[in-house]
């Protein structure tokens, strides 16, 4: 049983009826899990272990919730649209229960979901509940998945990914690379931090870490990233509000390593909210030189001035504006280093915010591939001759990425791929792993499965001198 306690609004709640409430909103509204979590977790001020349960509860119902109706559809008459959304919330839900989280009892499982749902709702609803759940409980989970399927109909019911993103990955990727970033997608996120070289080392804080019984380990990605287990949320830490590192995963780490800004130089992140990249650019350049961060949302300028404040960072620039038109705002070709870390369609990150699978589409990735060109076209504008200019996204969508930067180049022969000087400890592990294309052609992407991280995708350019 879970804690339960008084929410402002006078009704108790416990880690069960506030996943089923971040999953409603989510799936009604349109939320983001992450935002709304996080806003329902303070509201509730549920204990750790708690929180845990509401999180997991949370993002494993969202992650598995094609395999999830699969079974359910057969069960519930009307399923899933004559159902209530609440009530599709905590079937679902407790479905997940009883299927993945076995370490908590399944009679636990069914005798809750039942009381909130007649605390919710009317003893029928309770009884629909009662007799769906222990229905599934009698019957297991052994045969759950039809025969005779075609391969991606498969993988889209065992991994619950929809089934067009299966179909374009299985043309894309293969079966085997398929199925591997389809299960990995359904994985915890690592937790991993970028050390602030201008404040600490990373064997410092691997230590104080040790100290403190988090384990911790050193990125094999990035260089200055750490690898936390079971740390809990690190931006909590004592060592996080000192500005010792920053909360970033470790692909995303990689960016501005390729970027290898040098103290003195002007450099501008066009879209940069809430700071990561930006923070990291600074860091690299001794916080010496200037880093100009934009972004077109203007609550998000505050974002970026916070980061840069907590690692005393005095380098950094803050600006609001759409980066189509920086390049009338700021003089063409003045930026030493310019990073675009465009705005996409996030296929990558899954894993972290698994509403993405369901709600992007295909024609998301077009219209966002058309607007990436086009901030491409209008960034370059800004590099210097001999200058560089990074291209970034979190998916794994080609026309995001590598068909993105090619027309670019056919439109753009002043400028060309640039495979140097690219960090080596993340070559050598992607060479490792056999997932580098040779020879290295300055653009690098990463799968979801490769490392645990997220898929990304970086294109470092070089502009030509005069
Ligand atoms: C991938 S996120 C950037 C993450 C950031 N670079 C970091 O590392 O913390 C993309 C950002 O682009 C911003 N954005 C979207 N369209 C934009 C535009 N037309 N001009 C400038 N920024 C834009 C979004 O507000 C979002 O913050």
């Amino acid at each position: 049983m879970t804690k339960t306690i008084r929410m402002p609004g006078g009704k108790p709640q416990g880690a069960r009826e506030v996943a089923m409430s971040v999953l409603h909103n989510v799936e009604t509204r349109g939320a983001y899990s992450g935002l709304e979590l996080n806003q329902a977790l303070q509201a509730a001020g549920l204990s750790r272990p708690d929180a845990g349960l509401a999180t997991e509860l949370v993002y494993g119902t969202i992650q598995r919730l094609n395999t999830i109706d699969y079974a359910l559809q057969s069960r519930v008459k009307g399923w899933p649209k004559k159902i209530e959304p609440w009530v599709r919330a905590l079937l679902r839900m407790s479905y997940y229960q009883l299927r993945w989280l076995t370490r908590v009892p399944a009679h636990a499982v069914v005798d809750e979901a039942v009381t909130i749902a007649k605390k919710r709702g009317h003893g029928g609803i309770g009884g629909l509940v009662n007799g769906v759940l222990r229905a599934v409980q009698r019957e297991g989970f052994a045969g759950s998945l039809p025969q005779g399927l075609k391969t991606a109909e498969r993988i889209s019911l065992e991994h619950s990914h929809p089934l067009w993103l299966v179909e374009r990955w299985l043309a894309e990727f293969g079966e085997a690379a398929t199925e591997r970033m389809c299960a990995a997608n359904n994985e915890p996120p690592h937790v991993s931090a970028r050390i602030n070289p201008l404040k600490t080392t990373r064997d410092e804080i691997l230590a104080k870490m040790a100290e403190a019984g988090i384990e911790a380990a050193p990125s094999r990605l990035a260089s200055e990233g750490i690898v936390a287990v079971r740390s809990g949320n690190l931006v909590h830490t004592e060592w996080y509000k000192q500005g010792c590192f920053t909360v970033q995963d470790e692909s995303s780490m990689l960016v501005a390593s390729v970027a290898d800004p040098r103290p003195g130089m002007k450099v501008l992140d066009c879209c940069a909210a809430p700071g990561g990249k930006t923070t990291h650019l600074a860091e690299k350049m001794k916080d010496e030189g200037i880093v100009v961060a934009n972004d077109v949302h203007p609550h998000k300028e505050e974002l970026i001035k916070q980061q840069a404040e907590r690692l005393d960072l005095a380098s950094v620039r803050t600006m609001t504006g759409d980066a189509l038109e920086l390049a009338d705002k700021l003089t063409p070709e003045s930026f030493d280093v310019v990073l675009l870390d465009a705005p996409c369609s996030g296929l990558g990150v899954i894993r972290r915010k698994p509403e993405i699978k369901w709600n992007k589409t295909a024609a998301d990735i077009a219209a966002l591939a058309e607007l990436q060109v086009r901030l491409l076209d209008r960034a370059q504008a800004l590099v210097k001759p001999g200058g560089t200019l990074v291209y970034s996204t979190c998916t794994i969508a080609s026309e995001e990425n590598g068909d993105a930067i090619r027309l670019f180049l056919e439109r753009h022969p002043a400028f060309s791929l640039d495979p140097e000087g690219w960090p080596e400890e993340t070559l050598k592990s992607v060479r490792e792993a056999g997932r580098l294309t040779e020879p290295f052609s300055g653009m690098l992407q990463l799968l979801p499965d490769m490392f645990g991280s997220d898929g990304f995708f970086i294109a470092r350019l070089r502009k030509q001198n005069g």
